[in-house]
C-alpha cells in the first residue's frame, strides 16, 4: 500500500479518479443518510406532540366531569387541587379556568419565548338541563419535545457521521487495496514505459490466481503485457530490419561500382560515393535530375538523349540494358564506362525505380585499344601486322575493281637474315628489321602499305596501279634503297632482299592466290640470285603443286602413323613444379622430313582434314595423361590445341568425350586451347559449345591471347579457364617498359576476371623472375624445356616430379 503522504499528495495534486469517486459516494451515502435522519426525527417529533396531543384529550376526557362537579359545588379547594393535579401533568405549565360569567382561575405560568401547544374545552353541569360552567384552556410547553428534538437530531447526526467515516474509511480502503493501487502501479508502468525498460514486464502486487488473472485488473494488465510483448518483438525486427537496411545501404555506399537509383520518370533519388568519385558529381546535386541530363552543357545533355532513350526502351522491353559508353566527367573529361540499368520491381513485379550501375573501365579500354594495335601492328617495327595487311589488301582489290586498276602486291625477304641473326644475335637482327621497314616504307607513297607478316618477311601493297611497270619501279627503288650498308652492333653489315610481284587482276583476283604467287615469285627472286626481283610467272604455280602433293600425303599420313605428339611442360611460375603440359604435332614424312605444324596446320584446316587429325591428337593426349599418371601416381593436365574448323564441327563435343571415356580420363584434366579468332565471329554457336564443354567439366583456355581480337570484355561472356599470353609479349617483358606494363595489365586483369594465366615462350631466366613477381601463374618456354617425343617427356617428368608431401 502507498504510504499516505504520498496518497494525499496525489490527491491534492490530481484528485485521483478513486477519490473524487469516493467524494461522490460519500456524498450521496450522507445525504441520503441525513434525509433517512430527518425522516425519523420528524417522525419522533410527531411522535412528541401526537402525545402531548393525546394528552390533552386524556385530560379533558379525565378531568372534564370532576372539574364541572368542584366548579358546581364551589368546592374551590378540590378544584385546585384537581387543577395541581393537571399541572403536575408532564408538559402541562399552564391551566386557565374560565369561570362563568365572567371569573377566572389561573395556575402555572408560560415561559417567555416558549413555543406552546393548548388546548381548550368546556366544563358543563349535566342535570336536567346541560349548563356550561366553565372553560379550561391547558397550555402545554414545547420545550421538553424540542430538547427530546435536538437531542436526536445530535445522536443521529453523530452516529451518521461516524458510521459515514468508517463505512468510507471503509470502502477507501477496499476500494485502495484492490483497485486504485494497481491502477496507479500501471499508470506508473506505463507512465515510465520506454524502450530502456521493454523487457521489464507489468506485475501486480497480488496472487496470480486464475480469478484474479480474469478480473478487470488482471485483464488490463495482461493486455498491457502483451502489447509490451509486441512491442518488443516489433522493436527486434525494426532493430534487425534497420540493420539489414544499414549494411546494405553501406554495401551500396561503399560499392566499387557507381549506382544510381532512379525513380519510376527516371529522376535520380540516390548516388553513392562511387559515382561521385567517377564522374564529380555531388549526389545531393543530381537528385531529382535524368541521369542523362546531369551536365550543365545543352550539346552533352542533347547527344545523351538517344542513348537513353534507347536505354529506356530496352529495359522496359528486355529488362536490362548493358553496355560500354563513352560518358563526361563534371571537369569535361570523358571516360568510358560499363553500364548496367536494370529496373527495380516490387513484388507485383511493377518497377518502382530503376538501377544503374557503372564501372570505369576507361584502362581496360586503353588496354584493348593498345592490344588492337598490337594485333595489327607488328610491336618491333610498327608495321601492319599480316591481318591488317590482308585486310588493306582486300580493300585495295575492292576498290581496284571499282576503279578498274590494278594493285601490286610484293613479298619481301631478307637474304641473309638468319645468318645476321644467328651471329650478331637476336638484338641486332631487331634493328636490322627496324631499319629495313624504314629503307622499304621510304620508296612508297602515302597510299601503298608495307607490312610485316612475321620474321624476316615483308609485303608491300601498291594500289591504284596503271599497269605491272611501276611495280618494278619500286621494287627496284627498294633494291637500291638496301645497297648502303647497316650499322649493328658497331658493325657494317650489307643486307639484300629477294621481292617477289604479282598483279591484280593478270595473275589473280583473289588476294590468297595473290599472296601465294608473289611468294612464289619471290623464291625465283631468290633463285635468280639474291638481291633482285620477279614477277609471278605462270610455271611458278609449280608451288601450288607442292601444295597439292602435300595434301595428298596429309590425308595418308594418319594411316601410315606419321603423326607424332610432341609434350612441352607447363609449370608453377613459383615452384618450377610441373602442373599439365601441352601437345604439339609433329609430322614425320619420309619425302618432306619432319614437319612443324605451322606449315601443315593450315592446310589441313583449309581441306578439313583437320577435324580427323584433330581427333587423333585428342585421342593420343589423352591417353598419354592417363599413362603419366600411372607412371608417377600424379595428376598432370593436357592441353590441346583445337583449331576454329575443328571446333565448328558438328561431333566435336561427342569426339572430345569419346577420348575422355576411351582413355579414361578426368575432365578437368584435359584444356582445350583456342584461339581468339574462333571468339571473332561471336555466334550463339560457339558460345553454346563452350559452354556445353565446361559443363561437361573440361577447361578452356584462351591461347595466344594479344595476337588476335584481344578484347577483355569477351573473355567475360565465356566460361574460360585459362588465358595463355602469347610468346610475343613475354619477349618483350624484360625489354621494353611498355611490354612489361602491359603484361603486368593482362595478368591482374584476367585474374579479376578469376582466369589462370600461362605465360608462353618463355626463354629467359629473367622473364621467370618477372612473371613470379607479376603473380602469373604457370608458364611455358623453351626456359623449361622444349617440346619433347612421349618418351622423352616421360624421362623428363620423372625427373621434374613435384614433391610430394
Ligand atoms: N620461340 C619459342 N617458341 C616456343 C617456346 N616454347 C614453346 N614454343 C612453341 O610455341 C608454340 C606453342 O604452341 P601454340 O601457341 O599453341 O601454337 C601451335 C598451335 O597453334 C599449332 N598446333 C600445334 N599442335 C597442334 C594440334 O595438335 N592441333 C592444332 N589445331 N594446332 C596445333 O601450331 C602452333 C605451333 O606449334 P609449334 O611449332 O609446336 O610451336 C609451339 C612451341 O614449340 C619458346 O620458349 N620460344
Amino acid at each position: 500500500m502507498p504510504k499516505l503522504p504520498t496518497r494525499l499528495q496525489r490527491f491534492r495534486s490530481g484528485s485521483p479518479l478513486s477519490f473524487r469517486l469516493l467524494a461522490w459516494i460519500l456524498l450521496f451515502s450522507s445525504a441520503f443518510t441525513l434525509i433517512a435522519s430527518a425522516i425519523q426525527i420528524y417522525s419522533d417529533y410527531s411522535k412528541d406532540l401526537d402525545q402531548i396531543d393525546s394528552r390533552m384529550q386524556v385530560i379533558e376526557s379525565g378531568y372534564a366531569s370532576s372539574l364541572s362537579r368542584s366548579l358546581w359545588a364551589l368546592d374551590q379547594k378540590l378544584l385546585q387541587t384537581q387543577m395541581e393535579g393537571i399541572l403536575s401533568l408532564p408538559d402541562i405549565t399552564h391551566l386557565r379556568l374560565g369561570i362563568e360569567p365572567d371569573s377566572e382561575l389561573v395556575m402555572g405560568e408560560i415561559p417567555r419565548g416558549a413555543d406552546t401547544q393548548s388546548h381548550s374545552f368546556d366544563l358543563i353541569h349535566q342535570g336536567d338541563k346541560a349548563f356550561k360552567l366553565g372553560e379550561l384552556t391547558v397550555t402545554a410547553n414545547l420545550d421538553r419535545v424540542y430538547q427530546n428534538l435536538k437531542v436526536k437530531i445530535g445522536i443521529i447526526l453523530a452516529t451518521q457521521f461516524l458510521k459515514t467515516f468508517f463505512v468510507s474509511m471503509l470502502i477507501i480502503w477496499v476500494f485502495q487495496h484492490f483497485v486504485a493501487r494497481h491502477l496507479t502501479t500501471m499508470a506508473n508502468y506505463a507512465r515510465d514505459f520506454s524502450l530502456a525498460n521493454l523487457s521489464t514486464p507489468l506485475t501486480l502486487d497480488r496472487p496470480d490466481t486464475p480469478s484474479q488473472q480474469n478480473d478487470e485488473i488482471g485483464r488490463v494488465s495482461e493486455a498491457i503485457n502483451q502489447m509490451r510483448e509486441r512491442l518488443s518483438d516489433d522493436m527486434v525486427r525494426q532493430k534487425k530490419d534497420a540493420a539489414e537496411i544499414h549494411k546494405f545501404s553501406m554495401a551500396i555506399e561503399q560499392s566499387p561500382s557507381s549506382v544510381v537509383i532512379c525513380d519510376r520518370q527516371w529522376r535520380v533519388e540516390f548516388a553513392n560515393h562511387k559515382f561521385t568519385q567517377l564522374t564529380g558529381y555531388d549526389a545531393k546535386s543530381i537528385v531529382g535530375r535524368h541521369p542523362g541530363a546531369l551536365s550543365d552543357n545543352p550539346m552533352e545533355v542533347r547527344d545523351n538523349r538517344q542513348l537513353w532513350q534507347s536505354i529506356r526502351l530496352q529495359v522496359q522491353r528486355v529488362g536490362v540494358w548493358q553496355g560500354e559508353v563513352n560518358s563526361t566527367r563534371r571537369n569535361g573529361e570523358r571516360f568510358w564506362e560499363q553500364l548496367i540499368v536494370t529496373p527495380i520491381k516490387d513484388s507485383d513485379g511493377d518497377a518502382t525505380g530503376y538501377l544503374i550501375l557503372g564501372e570505369d573501365i576507361s584502362i581496360r579500354k586503353r588496354y584493348e585499344q593498345q592490344l588492337l594495335r598490337q594485333a595489327n601492328y607488328d610491336i618491333l617495327t610498327g608495321l601492319p601486322n599480316r591481318m591488317l595487311a590482308l585486310d588493306r589488301l582486300k580493300l585495295a582489290l575492292a576498290q581496284a575493281r571499282r576503279e578498274d586498276s590494278m594493285v601490286g602486291v610484293m613479298f619481301l625477304d631478307l637474304d641473309n637474315f638468319k645468318h645476321i641473326n644467328d651471329t650478331l644475335g637476336h638484338d641486332a637482327g631487331d634493328n636490322l628489321l627496324i631499319e629495313a621497314s624504314r629503307r622499304i616504307s621510304s620508296c612508297l607513297r602515302g597510299t601503298s602499305t608495307v607490312a610485316r607478316l612475321g620474321g624476316d618477311e615483308f609485303l608491300v601493297i601498291l594500289p591504284g596501279l596503271t599497269g605491272p611497270e611501276p611495280a618494278s619501279q619500286v621494287a627496284e627503288r627498294i633494291l637500291d634503297n638496301f645497297r648502303p650498308a647497316y650499322t649493328l652492333n658497331g658493325q657494317e653489315v650489307f643486307v639484300t632482299t629477294s621481292i617477289g610481284i604479282a598483279i591484280f587482276p593478270s595473275d589473280s583476283d583473289n588476294s590468297g592466290t595473290l599472296l601465294q604467287h608473289a611468294d612464289a615469285a619471290m623464291y625465283q627472286a631468290k633463285r635468280q640470285g639474291k638481291s633482285s626481283f620477279a614477277h609471278f610467272t605462270p610455271e611458278m604455280s609449280e608451288v601450288s603443286h607442292e601444295r597439292l602433293q602435300m595434301e595428298s600425303r596429309m590425308r595418308r599420313a594418319l594411316e601410315l602413323h606419321e603423326f607424332e605428339l610432341y609434350f612441352q611442360p607447363i609449370v608453377d611460375t613459383a615452384t618450377g613444379e610441373v602442373s599439365a603440359a601441352e601437345a604439339l604435332l609433329r609430322w614425320n614424312n619420309p619425302v618432306m622430313g619432319m614437319v612443324m605444324p605451322d606449315r601443315f596446320i593450315p592446310l589441313a584446316e583449309e581441306t578439313g582434314l583437320i577435324i580427323s587429325i584433330g581427333a587423333w591428337v585428342l585421342e593420343e593426349a589423352c591417353h598419354a595423361a592417363t599413362r603419366w599418371k600411372d607412371i608417377t601416381g600424379q595428376d598432370i593436365g593436357i592441353s590441346v590445341n583445337v583449331s576454329p574448323r575443328q571446333f565448328r564441327d558438328s561431333g566435336f563435343t561427342k569426339t572430345v568425350m569419346q577420348a575422355l571415356s576411351n582413355s579414361n580420363l578426368a575432365p578437368d584434366l584435359l584444356e582445350l586451347e583456342i584461339t581468339e579468332r574462333l571468339l571473332l565471329d561471336n555466334s550463339i554457336e560457339t558460345a553454346e559449345i563452350l559452354r556445353e564443354l565446361d559443363r561437361e567439366g573440361i577447361r578452356l583456355s584462351v591461347d595466344d591471347f594479344g595476337t588476335g581480337y584481344s578484347a577483355l570484355s569477351y573473355l567475360k561472356s565465356y566460361p574460360f579457364d585459362t588465358l595463355k599470353i602469347d610468346k610475343t609479349f613475354i619477349h618483350d617483358v624484360t625489354k621494353t617498359p611498355g611490354g612489361a606494363s602491359l603484361v603486368c595489365a593482362i595478368i591482374n586483369m584476367a585474374h579479376s576476371l578469376g582466369l589462370t594465366i600461362i605465360a608462353e615462350g618463355v626463354e629467359e631466366e629473367s622473364q621467370t623472375h618477372f612473371l613470379k613477381q607479376e603473380g602469373c601463374d604457370l608458364s611455358q618456354g623453351y626456359f623449361y624445356s622444349r617440346p619433347l617425343p612421349a618418351d622423352d617427356f616421360t624421362v623428363w617428368l620423372k625427373a621434374h616430379l613435384p614433391k610430394q608431401t
